[in-house]
């Protein structure tokens, strides 16, 4: 659990995160969501303490960050930015055992962990443990930063817009790589995005700053439908209003019995998961299922007939 207690950063005179006290719950993502310059990266590295904080405090599992030196202290966080900032010069492998290198893992146990995180994140070991970034995709870049800021199992990981290079479709693959990688692993994770979809998207919780303020922090369902100023509704009214809406319904909701063809998604993904897929693959249907078993399938005038009465 991390807790920020009236977190403050004043730079020269001007303040750039303002008294922020939230908490964010062991195994949830909390997305912090803002414009430019509303203080949302200031607050991210606080947490790690890349930056000092100017008053208040941050306490991870109870522990204040004070308490331990910062270079120890981002050696049990994981860091992951924007363009990855993998070493160019190292292999893909080299990359991702950097850390546990730090804290003297065995060989053995680095180059098993290196193995696990390369097949979690769909990229076959060894095709891809000797390459180096240049010869990787930008998204295979972008999944190699994150498997390295997982690599030493840690309590908490922090995420400054890690999907703002890739573009919209690889964007929303990693993402739900993301998801599923972060409830297999059980990890804490607070991302900084200015997309309020990727925050609605990504988030358990949603944390919206705006001029330094937390100005709300709410599950996204809250955010979407109880705005609690006018900038939060204006943020969350740049996304269109159907497809907001059909983002928070889950599949399970409009479930039928029956069979479609193609590849099927998880029974808690939503509706907007499943129009994409609809649209991207020229399906009228998709298939459904629940712990890897078929659960029945949803159609394109299901979701129409939610769409159209407002979710
Ligand atoms: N090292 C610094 N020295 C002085 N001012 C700074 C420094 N870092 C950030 N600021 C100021 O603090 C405010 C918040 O910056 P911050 O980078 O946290 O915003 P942000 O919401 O992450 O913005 P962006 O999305 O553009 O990265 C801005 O007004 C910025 O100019």
């Amino acid at each position: 659990m991390i807790e920020i207690d009236r977190i403050t950063k004043v730079y020269n005179g001007v303040t750039a995160v303002d008294a922020v006290t939230m908490t964010a719950e062991s195994g949830t993502i909390t997305v912090i969501v803002g414009t430019s310059g509303s203080g949302k990266t200031t607050l991210l590295r606080m947490i790690n303490r890349l930056e000092e904080p100017t008053s208040g405090e941050v306490r991870i599992n109870g522990e204040s960050t004070l308490a331990t030196k910062p270079h120890l202290l981002r050696r049990r966080i994981g860091y992951a930015i924007q363009g990855h900032g993998l070493f160019p010069h190292h292999s893909v492998a080299r990359n991702i055992g950097a850390v546990p290198r730090l804290l003297n893992w065995p060989k053995e146990k680095i180059s098993a962990r290196v193995d696990e995180l390369l097949t979690l994140f769909s990229m076959e070991p060894d095709q891809f443990r000797d390459r180096f970034p240049a010869e990787l995709s930008g998204g295979q870049q972008q999944r190699v930063g994150v498997a390295r800021a997982l690599a030493s199992r840690p309590d908490v990981l922090l995420m400054d817009e890690p999907f703002g290079a890739l573009d919209p479709i690889i964007r929303a693959r990693a993402q739900d790589d993301l998801r599923r990688i972060q409830r297999a692993l059980g990890s804490t994770i607070v991302l900084v995005t200015h997309d309020m979809e990727e925050a609605i998207r990504l988030g358990d919780m949603v944390a919206v700053m705006d001029g330094g303020q937390l100005v709300q922090h709410a599950p996204p369902a809250e955010i979407v439908t109880k705005p609690a100023t006018g900038f939060v509704a204006d943020m969350v009214g740049d996304m269109e209003r159907p497809l907001r809406l059909l983002s928070l319904v889950p599949l399970s909701e409009v479930m039928e019995d029956g069979d479609a063809p193609g590849e099927a998604l998880p029974a808690d993904s939503s509706l907007r998961d499943a129009l994409s897929a609809c649209l991207w693959t020229g399906r009228t249907a998709v298939p459904v299922e629940r712990d890897g078993l078929p659960a029945g399938r949803v159609t394109l005038d299901a979701i129409r007939a939610r769409a159209e009465l407002g979710a």
